[in-house]
């Protein structure tokens, strides 16, 4: 492998001109496609290519939206004669917040809530990192008023660029599953988890492996750590955080098996849309300039980056409205099922809708108590409060699962007994139309209705989401631990024990 006369990235523009429009994205798309390789293949133009095309067309659609008349005052704010996605606001206020949280939903409720990391998440994820970028100065390798290392500079810089040219950011924080017992040095080589290299005159060098991004249909890819890394040494070659284009030379995306199989939207509504993809991310010793490194070396600033910055909190916000979405969508199409089939007055079908009323009212309470007992943080942005949404996010996951067997359950044969768009246009159209009617629906609606059950609780399509939820925020294990090792339960504790001191 060679280190040296690697063609360097063009310089970050910060001449955007705010919000995107879904044509501009895709043509962004073409003119720089990510290194993606699909089934041995590199993927030329993701805008075309079958596994991709649709759900590039889908995030195209995600960014009209924010031109739409009816909802752009929410989907975007103005901010020195530009308008910007919501997303990348920085709140000041609770009423602030609100307004992310409604352009959260909005946009979620597009993909139903299926579209896991559609570009707010990544969005909040700089916002906070970018007005808390004070903080990456306290890297051990920062030189603040370097033009180099001044790593809160670059962090600041990096903001502004992704926000004024509406970029679309993936991101991959842990490295390789080769063996979990074992620290990134210790494994069989040292470049198998993601490493420094070197350092050169324009930046810095990085070989190794992340060992997931989801949607790698994006513009630029964060890297950060995420599961803490546990090298005893102060200066670690595994501790860095960076943001390049995801066609920087000597990076490529391995894509998992597409799970869009090219079906008419009838017949697989979701994964004919929202495929955002997993890929495996590998770095064959990319260069990374210098005025995009953000952290280098420092293994406890990278290991504290999302809390010491807040940016957990901006994106476990985000989250909580994006479930908020899916659990409403699962909840429309439960009823919807329950009424076609006329089960409404069955007490245990009852008893099921409202297992899901229940967990959606969860979660707004969970969104409502984050939101109301915000608090500015140390560096002025109205942060929404950590325990109301760490219990989300540890709730979520937990329970998720109960959400397609109980559309399932609802559902019963009618969620396989589903013939085709072509199918109902075939010979056997008019029984199909006589057979497959429902009280209150024609075949084709019920059909579309029972394909949506099935997407969203039996296809492949599905069983990726089962896995997502259970992960897509870290391990659940771990992040119990975490939970448990920062709630402040002394006031609970006090209280039991002033009563056991009752005499
Ligand atoms: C569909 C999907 C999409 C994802 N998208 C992204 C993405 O866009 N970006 C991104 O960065 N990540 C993404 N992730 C990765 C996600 O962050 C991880 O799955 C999660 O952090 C768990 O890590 P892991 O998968 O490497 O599991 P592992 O860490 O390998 O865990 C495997 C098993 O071993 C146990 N285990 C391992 N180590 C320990 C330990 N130290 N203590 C206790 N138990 C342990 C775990 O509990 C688990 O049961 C995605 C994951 C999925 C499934």
């Amino acid at each position: 492998m060679t280190t040296t006369a690697r063609p360097s990235i063009p310089p970050m523009h910060q001449d955007g001109t705010g919000a995107v429009t879904g044509a501009q994205f895709l043509e962004r798309l073409r003119q720089n496609p990510p290194t993606l390789y699909i089934d041995g293949q590199r993927v030329e133009d993701p805008t075309t290519h079958p596994a991709t095309a649709n759900m590039c067309r889908s995030l195209a659609g995600l960014y009209d939206l924010q031109f739409q008349e009816d909802l752009k005052d929410t989907l975007t704010y103005e901010e020195g004669g530009k308008r910007y996605a919501r997303s990348f606001m920085i709140p000041r206020t609770k009423d602030d917040l609100r307004l992310i949280a409604e352009s959260h939903r909005i946009r979620a409720n597009y993909g139903l809530g299926f579209l896991g990391r559609a570009p707010d998440y990544m969005n909040a994820n700089v916002m906070a990192a970018g007005v808390g970028a004070e903080y990456f100065n306290a890297c051990s390798a920062a030189i603040p008023g370097d033009p180099k290392r001044d790593f809160a500079a670059n962090m600041r810089r990096y903001y502004e660029f992704i926000r004024d040219n509406d970029l679309c950011l993936t991101h991959a924080l842990t490295n390789p599953q080769v063996n979990r017992a074992k620290l990134a040095s210790e494994l069989p080589a040292p470049y198998i988890a993601l490493g420094i290299v070197e350092e050169t005159e324009e930046g810095v060098i990085v070989r190794g492996a992340r060992m997931m991004a989801t949607l790698p249909i994006a513009d630029e890819i964060l890297i950060f750590p995420s599961t803490v890394l546990r090298e005893n040494a102060d200066k670690s070659r595994y501790a860095m955080g960076f943001g390049i284009p995801t066609n920087t030379p000597g990076l490529s995306f391995q894509c998992r098996e597409p799970i869009d199989v090219g079906r008419d939207p009838e017949d697989h509504p979701l994964s004919s849309r929202f495929d955002e993809q997993d890929a495996f991310v590998i770095f064959d010793d990319v260069l990374v300039p210098w005025e995009r490194i953000f952290l280098l070396y420092d293994v406890e600033l990278a290991n504290k980056a999302y809390a010491g910055t807040d940016a957990v909190l901006h994106m476990a916000y985000q989250v909580v409205n994006l479930k908020i979405a899916k659990t409403e969508a699962f909840l429309g199409t439960a009823q919807s099922i329950v009424n076609a089939i006329g089960s409404g007055q069955f007490q245990h079908v009852q008893s099921k809708m409202a297992e899901i009323i229940i967990m959606l009212e969860i979660m707004k309470a969970l969104e409502v108590a984050a939101r109301e007992q915000a608090e500015p943080n140390e560096y002025g942005v109205m942060t929404p409060a950590r325990a109301p949404l760490d219990a989300a996010r540890n709730y979520y996951p937990a329970n998720h699962a109960r959400l397609p067997e109980l559309l399932q359950l609802l559902g019963a044969s009618g969620i396989i007994m589903m013939p085709s768009k072509a199918d109902r246009e075939g010979p056997l159209g008019p029984q199909i139309a006589k057979y497959l009617q429902t009280g209150n629906a024609s075949a084709e609606d019920r059909l579309r209705l029972f394909r949506l059950a099935w997407d969203m609780s039996m296809s492949s399509f599905a069983g990726r989401q089962e896995l997502y939820e259970r992960f897509f925020f870290g391990d659940p294990v771990r992040m119990h631990s975490a939970l448990y090792e920062v709630y402040d339960s002394s006031e609970a504790v006090a209280r039991i024990q002033e009563f056991l001191n009752r005499r």
